[in-house]
């Protein structure tokens, strides 16, 4: 496994404001404040809306904040900072290309000769258990075959940071507890500084080091958790039964329970966020 140079992620006083259809001034993040140390996993975890995507496509430099400091390895995020991969709900693979060549893209795009980045993407389909399936199109595989795809074209990249949102939402139960034991495998390989956008708690207690609770829209930073369970972490299906999992698990809902039930009661009051 090539070494991989992961970067600190760090935001200061955060605020991104959006101009509404109707001429109103929106604030989707406001005074965000946290760090993600250079090969940490941090999970991102907030009601509906509160602006989770949006604090990571400022880290990511689709967008800039309107107010504070991104900086990735010490310097002000401007543009698509070079050394990010990412992970969505959605894969992000071309169907037209062969699993092969989707893996090869990154390396390609980046000048590498094909020949190599197809050997390196041979290699990658093989740690994520994928080998024999290189000619196949991505309408050919399942669901969970699909994310291990997503992964190899993501850490072929050797990223600095894996951004990652809700990247196993759309899976059923089990495939999404077999990807993310074979993500927290993969990174436990690579330690690249992850951020982590889920709606599922006991997946962000079971895969980070660091937890952060957003707050209901606006999103502020409302806690910070520490994850101190041991890694490697091993099963996340079976982590969920140690005592200190579910110690963490119940600290942290009741901080994130009043921000969904704050976020519910705004919505359901019809008020426009
Ligand atoms: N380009 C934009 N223009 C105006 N408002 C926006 C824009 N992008 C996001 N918003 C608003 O900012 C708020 C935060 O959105 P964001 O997608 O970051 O939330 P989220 O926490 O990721 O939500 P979810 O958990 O539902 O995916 C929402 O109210 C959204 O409508």
């Amino acid at each position: 496994m090539s070494e991989v140079h992961s970067a600190r992620v760090e935001l200061v006083d955060v605020s991104k404001r959006f101009l509404t259809p109707s001429g109103d001034v929106f604030t989707a993040v406001r005074d965000v404040t946290f760090t993600v140390e250079p090969g940490e996993f941090c999970a991102v975890v907030g009601p509906t809306g509160c602006g989770k995507s949006t604090t990571l496509s400022l880290v990511s430099g689709l967008d800039k904040p309107s107010e504070g400091t991104v900086t990735v390895g010490g310097k002000p995020v401007d543009g698509i900072a070079d050394g990010v991969s990412f992970m969505f709900q959605q894969d992000a693979l071309l169907p037209w290309k062969s699993v092969l060549h989707n893996v090869a893209l990154g390396p390609i795009f980046r000048g590498v000769k094909k020949k190599d980045a197809y050997a390196k993407a041979r290699d990658w389909l093989r740690r994520v258990g994928l080998a024999g399936f290189e000619d196949r199109y991505p309408h050919q595989l399942s669901g969970g075959m699909r994310k291990r795809v997503a992964m190899a074209a993501a850490l072929i990249n050797e990223p600095r940071i894996l951004i990652m949102d809700e990247p196993f939402g759309a899976l059923d139960v089990q495939t999404k507890a077999i990807m993310s034991n074979e993500l927290l495998n993969l990174w436990e390989q690579v330690r690249c500084s992850v951020i982590f956008i889920t709606h599922d708690l006991d997946e962000a207690v079971a895969l980070s080091d660091k937890v952060v609770v957003m707050t209901s829209s606006p999103g502020a930073v409302k806690d910070i958790y520490d994850i101190d369970l041991a890694r490697p972490r091993g099963d996340v299906q079976e982590i969920r039964f140690q005592p200190r999992f579910v110690e963490l698990q119940r600290q942290i809902w009741a901080s994130l329970r009043e921000e969904v039930e704050r976020a519910y009661a705004t919505t359901a009051k019809g008020v426009s966020v």
